[in-house]
């Protein structure tokens, strides 16, 4: 396998149901060995694109590939290469855990594969359920048996769709533990989530969705810092009027258009190194510092920030 291949290449896909743009023109490659995160409000085209790159939805416009295998026109090689654990619980109920994964090993053509069966049940911490029939396990367990099932032929690419959403914390740290073991073994992970700490912890690199469109795609550090920042909130003892601070430092202070004295001044910086300086123009100002808080805005503000704004980032680090 060509090493230099992307594990994921969407092309200008663009996905229409009747008058609704479901996807615009959506262009992105995930590196092999990547942890991958897409993140988007309800409705802005995750599943979508999720199901075209498993071959489920045919794009009205533009391509999928998976390592290389055309996801709609090698759908059977495309498949091979991708592990998808979706969103929906969906399992014969009469089957045991260890017959549904037999059964999906034989969709495959993998006979024999009850070794590594074992091996997944033990990492996902079912081995006392191989037994079992679906409809007697908990929710999260069936949840366990999904990943388990996406896996079965070893696929170098996996696809988490909000696996963790509405499972208990045991669980959320099982499965993690295990993706993240994944991940360092070479493969290559792709998560959609709304626990946006979750995506700021596992994911290197993060590309948003919003009502179909790309808005961001940035290596999550580089997203954080560029739209977030450090967050300074001050407490003084007296009051001071924003506008007796210097022009530049004004800039950042989310007071700054008020006309009466201020108690309580806030500041968005782009980085931590500039906190020194806001602090003396403060003094400067006639301020007496009370109390000083410093915060890294994280994930969930970006998000939010970036949904309520149009602004568009474009890829700085491809
Ligand atoms: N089969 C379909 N027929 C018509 N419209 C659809 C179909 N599937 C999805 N849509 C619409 O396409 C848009 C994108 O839906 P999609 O499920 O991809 O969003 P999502 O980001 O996965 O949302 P969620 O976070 O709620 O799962 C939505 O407006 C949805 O109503």
């Amino acid at each position: 396998m060509n090493a230099v291949q992307p594990a994921i290449e969407v092309n200008r896909v663009v996905k229409r149901y009747g008058d609704l743009t479901a996807l615009n023109d959506v262009s992105f490659t995930v590196r092999q060995g990547e942890f991958f995160g897409l993140l988007g409000p309800n409705g802005a085209g995750k599943t979508t694109l999720i199901s075209s790159m498993a071959g489920l939805v045919r794009p009205s416009a533009g391509s999928v590939k998976i390592m290389g295998c055309d996801a709609h026109q090698d759908y059977q090689n495309a498949r091979r290469q991708l592990g998808v654990v979706p969103q929906e619980l969906a399992f014969d109920p009469f089957f045991t855990v260890r017959d549904t994964l037999r059964w999906q090993s034989g969709y495959f053509g993998l006979k024999n594969n009850d070794a590594w069966i074992d091996e997944l049940l033990h990492h996902l911490g079912l081995s006392d359920k191989a037994n079992a029939n679906m409809r007697q396990l908990s929710g999260g367990m069936k949840r366990r048996v999904l990943v388990a099932q996406a896996l079965v032929h070893r696929p170098p690419v996996m696809i988490l769709d909000e696996p963790t959403a509405g499972v208990d914390v045991e669980l959320r740290q099982t499965l993690w533990q295990f993706v993240s073991r994944l991940h360092k073994e070479g493969h290559t992970i792709v998560l959609t989530t709304h626990y946006l700490e979750e995506a700021e912890q596992l994911c290197e690199r993060i590309a948003m969705l919003k009502k179909g469109e790309l808005i961001a795609l940035d290596r999550t550090s580089a997203l954080l810092q560029q739209l977030a920042g450090v967050q300074l909130s001050i407490k003084l003892h007296n009051t001071i009027h924003p506008q007796a601070l210097s022009e530049q430092v004004r800039q950042t202070c989310a007071q700054a258009s008020e006309v009466q004295p201020q108690d309580k001044l806030s500041f968005t910086l782009k980085k931590a190194n500039e906190v020194e300086a806001v602090l003396t123009a403060v003094r400067l100002a006639g301020g007496e510092l009370e109390d000083v808080k410093v915060s890294q805005a994280d994930l969930e503000e970006v998000f939010v920030r970036m949904m309520q704004t149009d602004a568009r980032v474009q890829e700085v680090l491809s």
